[in-house]
């Protein structure tokens, strides 16, 4: 039986995974950019010749440009990001890193996975785990370990909830799924590879999704700048977006 898109995009991300974690241990430089960007280089080649050949129809968009056939407004685009948490994947010991692989059509998500190879886990929307248990206590907003948005601390007191600050929006958004974290809330930049993936594997698991201003996330955009983002368990959604509607800065939206 041929393998179908959320099979593909699953195996696709777990391959890219294996290569990340090898070259990973095989690699010593002291030198956290270079291997950063021996990591993207290698995964990006593997992913980009495996769509050519097993979908050579559709365009592949990533930080790397765009690449296969011409892109048609609203038809099939695999949007990939190789490594998400490139500055983590070059930490040693880290875990908070990702392979993303999402194909988008009339702008969703129809198919996605991601991989986590340092955790051993791929999510994917072929086989979505179910919705996380009900939180208990105090929720946990897991946020850039490196650029947390300014406002993050006063939407946090306002909901009574606990930061936590992560590596990779991919590892941010399937902490989610996982129900590791509560929430995931991103705002100053980003670009549609950072998220599309994750988003599609949290919208199959039934988790909220969202721009910070409640409108829904769009993808296969001509422009693939999505700097802000909110993924949450559904309850959390109202209270959270009404925070935000009160204290994000009118600058920012
Ligand atoms: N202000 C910004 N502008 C552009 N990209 C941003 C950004 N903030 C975060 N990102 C991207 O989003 C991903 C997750 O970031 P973070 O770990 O800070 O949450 C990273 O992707 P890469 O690791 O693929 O570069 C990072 O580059």
């Amino acid at each position: 039986m041929a393998e179908d898109d959320h099979g593909l995009a699953a195996r696709l991300a777990r391959l890219a995974g294996e290569r990340l974690i090898e070259l990973r241990a095989s690699t010593s430089t002291s030198d956290p950019k270079a291997l950063g960007a021996a990591g993207d280089e290698a995964a990006h080649a593997l992913l980009g010749a495996a769509l050519a050949q097993e979908r050579s129809d559709d365009p592949v968009l990533s930080e790397h440009g765009i690449s296969g056939p011409e892109r048609s407004p609203g038809g099939r685009v695999w949007i990939v990001d190789p490594l998400d948490g490139t500055r983590e994947f070059s930490e040693p010991g880290r875990a908070d890193w990702a392979v993303h692989v999402a194909l988008v059509e009339k702008h969703e998500v129809i198919a996605a996975a991601v991989a986590l190879p340092a955790q051993g886990a791929v999510l994917s929307t072929g086989d979505p785990p179910e919705p996380p248990a009900g939180g208990s206590g105090r929720p946990r907003i897991a946020v850039s370990r490196s650029r947390p948005p300014e406002f993050v601390r006063d939407i946090a007191e306002d909901v009574g909830a606990e930061l936590v600050p992560m590596g990779s929006a991919g590892a941010k958004i399937a902490a989610v799924v996982l129900g590791e974290v509560d929430a995931y809330l991103h705002d100053g930049g980003q670009y549609e590879w950072d998220s599309a993936a994750p988003v599609g594997v949290a919208r199959a698991t039934g988790l909220h999704t969202s721009r910070l201003d409640g409108s829904d996330l769009v993808y296969g955009r001509a422009d693939p700048w999505l700097p802000d983002l909110l993924v949450c368990r559904g309850e959390l959604a109202e209270p959270l977006l009404d925070a935000l509607s009160r204290t994000r800065p009118e600058g920012s939206r």
